[in-house]
């Protein structure tokens, strides 16, 4: 699923509206919301006649799609009701909802909300600046505490349509019902979270001239996407991770990290760091090796605190021209330039540090973010978080793994995810995709054991989740 901004969202309307009569994108856009808003009624009553639905309504075309849509409502039998909570409400479509038979309210008129069987979010949309008057964040609030279900006309009003950040009050959607493309907001949080379902209503438009902001990967794009090993694979062609992660601080680091790059499919795993780790990685991953050797994908930094010879071991790793990962304490040791095929895997406030910049900076504007940590490094760049994003040098769309449960980030998950990485890094995949790959991999997993496994056994779960991909396909 691919996603926009807002200015070309306009330039994409803008060329549609030159083949299209003069309001034909907002009947197409009223007439797909009207279905679904039925359909939501129906589902959730029994039925649409009959119904009673509040439209909340703001001074722009959002508006206007929306009083259109209650029009539509309100000829099929529901009782509609629009209330202006913003400037002054598109003519056209509250004279159409008037003589469908709709009403207007004034709104220190609306009593008890829970009378309403679906409230309609018609108050802002691409229009929309960050945040809502006080008056209207009261009223948004009041409609939440009434707990009637709420659909948002093309974006919940409130959030950035561009970032998914979401500064001050905003509509909180069961239903969000976009119209020509989905927008950026819609699939990072913590807007996503405010969109609910998200449905997409074709009103003509055509993305294919503008580059997509946002390639949002599907589970199954991710397991046909897998380097499933062919049947003649041996241990170099699954690829061998050599793991310099951990330190006698931090061994438990290097122990996750060995868990992630064998249980996403490594040939061979050789594990570089603490003597520590040794005993433990014997006796639950036999399979290890702990003699220097070939590889094909490095992972480093992963619990390695200040390691007085980070640099130098960053240093030779990167000079031995294989691709590899650079997680955590290592970041702090990277060269001035790094090669693409270098993959850096940063939580916010590490890619803040490397930035120079606050926290809040990256959460606020993540895509923003982690294309500044590509620029910054020549580096792939994986942003973890409750988004995962990956950027890569001169490609402007940026990748969106599959999202996970919000327990998936814990103590030692990011080491496992280094190690799920690397491995993919090691069967020969470029490092855009053993992100987006594995960070995918592990929110799947996750997903699909609910509760709060500890990241090495959650990694014993992705093979478990790798093996059940394998079978769909191979049945
Ligand atoms: N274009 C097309 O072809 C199609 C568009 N479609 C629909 O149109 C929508 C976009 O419509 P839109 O451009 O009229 O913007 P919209 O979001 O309704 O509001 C803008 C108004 O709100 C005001 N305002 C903003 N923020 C505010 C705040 N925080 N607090 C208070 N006021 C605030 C703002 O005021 P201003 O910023 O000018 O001061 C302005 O008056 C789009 O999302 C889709 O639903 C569909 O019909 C398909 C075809
Ligand atoms: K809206």
């Amino acid at each position: 699923m691919q996603a926009f901004t807002v200015e070309q969202v306009r330039r994409l309307e803008a060329a549609a509206t030159q083949e299209v009569p003069e309001g034909a994108l907002m009947q197409r856009a009223a007439a797909g919301l009207a279905v679904v808003v039925a359909g939501e009624l129906e589902r959730r009553t029994g039925r649409a006649y009959g119904t009673r639905v509040l439209v909340l309504v703001g001074p722009g075309n959002n508006g206007g799609d929306a009083l259109w849509a209650g029009a539509r409502l309100a000829r099929r039998g529901v009782r509609v009701e629009a209330v202006g909570v913003l400037g002054t409400p598109h003519a056209e479509g509250l004279a159409a909802l008037l003589a469908a038979g709709g009403r207007r309210l004034d709104p220190t008129a609306l009593g008890d909300l829970r009378r309403y069987d679906l409230v309609l979010d018609g108050i802002l949309g691409i229009g929309g600046r960050p945040g809502l008057p006080d008056d209207v964040a009261d009223l948004v609030a009041r409609v939440e505490a009434a707990e009637v279900p709420v659909v948002a006309v093309d974006l919940p009003s409130g959030v950035v349509a561009d970032t998914g950040a979401v500064p001050g009050a905003s509509v909180r959607a069961d239903v969000t019902v976009t119209f020509g493309v989905v927008k950026v907001g819609h699939l990072l949080e913590p807007a996503r979270a405010r969109t609910g379902r998200l449905v997409l209503v074709d009103i003509g438009l055509d993305p294919t001239t503008e580059t997509p902001e946002l390639d949002a990967w599907d589970v199954a794009r991710v397991a046909d996407a897998w380097p499933w090993p062919a049947q003649r694979s041996d241990k170099y062609a699954k690829g061998v991770v050599g793991v310099d992660a951990g330190s006698e601080t931090y061994p438990g680091a290097g122990i996750m990290a060995t868990y992630g790059a064998v249980h996403g499919g490594a040939g061979m795993v050789r594990f570089l760091g603490p003597e520590s780790a040794h005993a433990v990685l014997t006796t639950n991953l036999p399979n290890v090796v702990f003699a220097d050797g070939r590889v094909q994908a490095h992972l480093l930094g992963s619990g390695w605190g200040d390691r007085p010879d980070g640099t130098q071991a960053v240093a030779a790793a990167v000079d031995s021209g294989l691709p590899g990962v650079l997680d955590a304490d290592g970041l702090g040791f990277r060269p001035d330039e790094l090669p693409e095929s270098w993959l850096l895997t940063p939580h916010a406030g590490e890619l803040a540090k490397l930035l120079g910049v606050a926290r809040s900076e990256v959460e606020d504007d993540p895509l923003a973010a982690v294309r500044a940590g590509v620029e910054r490094t020549g580096a792939t760049v994986l942003l973890k978080g409750s988004t995962q994003l990956v950027a890569r040098p001169g490609v402007r769309t940026v990748e969106l793994a599959v999202p996970g449960p919000a327990w998936t980030g814990q103590a030692g998950s990011g080491d496992t995810l280094g190690g799920l990485c690397a491995a993919v890094l090691a069967a020969g995949r470029p490092a855009h995709e053993a992100a987006v790959l594995a960070a995918s991999l592990q929110a799947v997993t996750a997903a699909a054991h609910p509760g709060p496994l500890p990241p090495h056994v959650l990694a014993e779960r992705c093979a478990d989740q790798l093996g059940a991909w394998w079978q769909e396909r191979h049945p």
